[in-house]
């Protein structure tokens, strides 16, 4: 049985185990969470394994990066199975801090973003890039980690934290993962579970109508005619869209030229009271 990790509730903490194995030159890697972990956390883990001696998960439910109507009361907080989940994978260290220990009394900083922060769930959760870059460069600068692994599902969140950590020159390389998904082609989220047995049946919808639109563009078809198709394929099946796009891969730029550039296709959609994202390359 692996030992369980080390749980550190200050930055002061976490920074002093850090300088130990900076000590022992050992390589330090860090993979940033909210906790509820699913297997798509744990793929992070063990590919972090691969380029690392020691392994920081952080779970923090940043109160920074949800607008006050939405679910930050909600979100499923699963401490004691989560840090068991990552003894199994023999994870050294989890930083879980209070919040008054991320943002104390008179806290005034936050990181201001433009490039791929602008527009998509910038134009439905307004305040959530700059709380997500506001805790992620807080998160590497308490552990300063050699690589920092954050996956495809949030593909933007990717694209916003690898502008940030290149415009602050933070010395952490930033690692992007496939997504993981259900058999059935849904993204695994730990906002899954909030969906209910018919939601959950319906949620296929989402990655089965990307994949149909991607097709559609593939085979040469107008961009708009194949996502106007994925759009109502996912009103028809009860959700409400907040978009379905293509964009540039890299800088998530509306596309110039859809026949030569990289390209992703986006999305986001609620299915009641539950918020879906996800993306595919095309
Ligand atoms: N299915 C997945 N495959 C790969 N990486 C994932 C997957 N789901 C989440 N991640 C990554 O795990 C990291 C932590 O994400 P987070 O804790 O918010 O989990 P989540 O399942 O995305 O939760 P939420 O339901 O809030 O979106 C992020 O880098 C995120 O992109
Ligand atoms: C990167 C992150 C841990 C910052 O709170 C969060 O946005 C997430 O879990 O994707
Ligand atoms: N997985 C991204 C975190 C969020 O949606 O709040």
């Amino acid at each position: 049985m692996p030992a369980s990790p080390t749980i550190h509730r200050t930055v002061d903490d976490l920074r002093a185990a850090v300088s130990a194995w900076r000590r022992e030159g050992l390589r330090v890697g860090m993979v940033p969470t909210m906790g509820a972990l699913h297997s798509g956390h744990m793929e992070l883990v063990r590919a972090a394994r691969e380029r690392a001696d020691r392994i920081i998960v952080t779970i923090f439910v940043n109160p920074t990066q949800f607008a006050p109507t939405e679910d930050f009361g909600a979100y499923p907080r699963t401490e004691a199975s989560d840090v068991a989940k990552l003894a199994e994978l023999g994870v050294e260290a989890v930083f879980a801090p209070n919040a008054n220990e991320m943002y104390p009394a008179g806290y005034a900083t936050t990181v201001s973003l433009a490039g791929p922060a602008i527009g998509l769930e910038t134009d439905f959760r307004p305040h959530f890039f700059s709380g997500v870059a506001t805790v992620v460069s807080k998160l590497l600068i308490a552990g300063f980690p050699d690589v920092a692994m954050f996956g495809e599902k949030d593909y933007q969140q990717l694209m916003v934290v690898r502008q940030m950590v290149r415009d602050l020159r933070l010395p952490t390389e930033i690692i992007g993962l496939p997504t993981i998904r259900e058999a059935d082609g849904l993204a695994l989220s730990s906002r899954n579970a909030y969906l209910s047995p018919e939601e959950r049946q319906t949620a296929t919808t989402i990655s089965r109508a990307m994949r149909q639109a991607a097709e559609l563009v593939r085979a040469g078809g107008s961009v708009e005619a194949a996502l106007a198709e994925g759009r109502a394929a996912l009103t028809e099946a009860g959700f409400r869209v907040d978009y379905l796009v293509l964009r540039n891969a890299e800088t998530l730029a509306e596309l110039a030229n859809p026949a030569i550039e990289p390209r992703r296709m986006l999305a986001a959609a609620w299915l009641g009271k539950t918020r879906l994202i996800d993306n595919i390359a095309v």
